[in-house]
């Protein structure tokens, strides 16, 4: 653990921002819908799973099996914890990273209690063993626990109480189709519109007393990449602004100046987005290039290229991934103020990837 002391600044500087961090995800527990009527969007996927919730409260029964997926902050968690809230049953929260041994399932499975809800977490994560055994679990409410090794290894069946698992990932493509198969519901989360965000917002600046006008709040919906945790970040730091340089009220003008301070431009691309979008476009004459070269380029791991900047540049159609390598769109040039050079090959008009911020999924 760090040494803090008078004499380390920096280690002061540190336990102040682990001190901010714990407020922050305070505040976005806070900010959390508690119950199906609070949660903003997604009415599709609202409407079905009422329907499977309303079904199991007649019944009396837990609900089937129920795995979300979509890219990270559109809501998994907090709809995880409305099925238990809706259920009045319990929650208990996990992740398949931290299930890296059969027998650390087979310790959780057996002390649910009957109709407990589980949450796992990117379920795409967890060891195979422990797989297999949840597709036991999860179909016959029964964990194998397997007692001595080699030859004389036996499989004592264990009767654990129905339950009710509710899976989430990022990356559904992940997941082994057994696994898959045995959930009763599958719900595909998709970015919010801009409409939607500005409702999230309005819920947030209220719980959060913020005042916020109509057109503060679509400022910051607009800069939101279509997700509700990045428009409650970015609130939480417009109010700084409004408050230190302002007078408190959140205007468009006063969300835009904040939001340019952040280095999170109209379009919503932060400083990572840019560096990418930079280097493809100033470096490499718009593509196509390898991952690894663009990720040395921004001086990034591949991963935080792959798994950060770029879901969000190849949806607001500005990169593409192309079987030779990355590629800026036409989009991409113009947003950087550049028109591409004649015979470039950019993607442009034509392409699904031409034009920038694709969020409005409103009907
Ligand atoms: N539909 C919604 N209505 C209002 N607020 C929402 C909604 N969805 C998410 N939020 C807010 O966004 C924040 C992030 O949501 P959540 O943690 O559930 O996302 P997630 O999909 O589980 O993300 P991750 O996969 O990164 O954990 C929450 O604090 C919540 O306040």
């Amino acid at each position: 653990m760090a040494r803090q002391s008078h004499d380390d600044p920096a280690g002061a500087e540190s336990l102040v921002a682990a001190e901010a961090a714990v407020d922050e995800q305070e505040i976005e527990a806070a900010l959390r819908p508690k119950r199906l009527g609070e949660f903003v969007g997604q009415q599709r996927v609202r409407e079905q799973l009422s329907l499977v919730l309303d079904a199991a409260k007649l019944r009396n029964r837990p609900p089937d099996h129920l795995l979300l997926s979509g890219p990270p902050g559109l809501g998994k968690t907090t709809l995880a914890m409305i099925v238990a809230a809706e259920l009045g049953m319990p929650l208990r929260v996990t992740s398949g990273p931290a299930i890296q041994h059969a027998g650390d399932l087979a310790a959780l499975l057996s002390s649910l209690s009957e109709g407990e809800v589980l949450f796992l977490d990117e379920i795409h994560r967890m060891a195979r063993p422990a797989e297999e055994m949840l597709y036991i679990a999860m179909e016959d409410f029964r964990v194998d626990v397997v007692v001595g090794k080699g030859a004389g290894a036996t499989a004592i069946p264990l009767e654990i109480p129905p339950f009710t698992l509710v899976g989430a990932t990022t990356r559904a493509g992940l997941l082994p189709g057994p696994l898959r198969d045995r959930f009763g519901f599958t719900a595909h989360m998709d970015f919010y519109s801009p409409a939607e965000l500005e409702q999230v917002l309005r819920r947030s600046a209220g719980l959060l007393d913020v005042p916020l006008d109509r057109d503060g709040g679509a400022e910051i919906a607009g800069r939101s990449r279509g997700t509700p945790r990045i428009a409650n970040r970015l609130l939480r730091r417009v109010r700084d602004y409004a408050q230190v340089r302002a007078d408190g009220v959140v205007t468009a003008d006063v969300a835009a100046a904040a939001l340019t301070l952040y280095d999170v431009d109209e379009a919503g691309l932060d400083r990572l987005d840019r560096a990418v979008l930079d280097a493809l476009v100033r470096r490499f004459g718009g593509g196509p290039v390898g991952l690894s070269t663009l990720a040395v380029a921004v001086g990034e791991e591949t991963e935080t290229v792959e798994e950060v900047a770029e879901p969000f540049l190849v949806r607001a159609g500005l990169l593409a991934r192309t079987p030779r390598g990355r590629v800026a769109t036409t989009a991409a040039w113009s947003h950087l103020g550049l028109v591409p050079p004649p015979g470039n090959g950019a993607l442009g008009s034509g392409s699904s990837a031409a034009q920038p911020v694709l969020f409005d999924n409103s009907p």
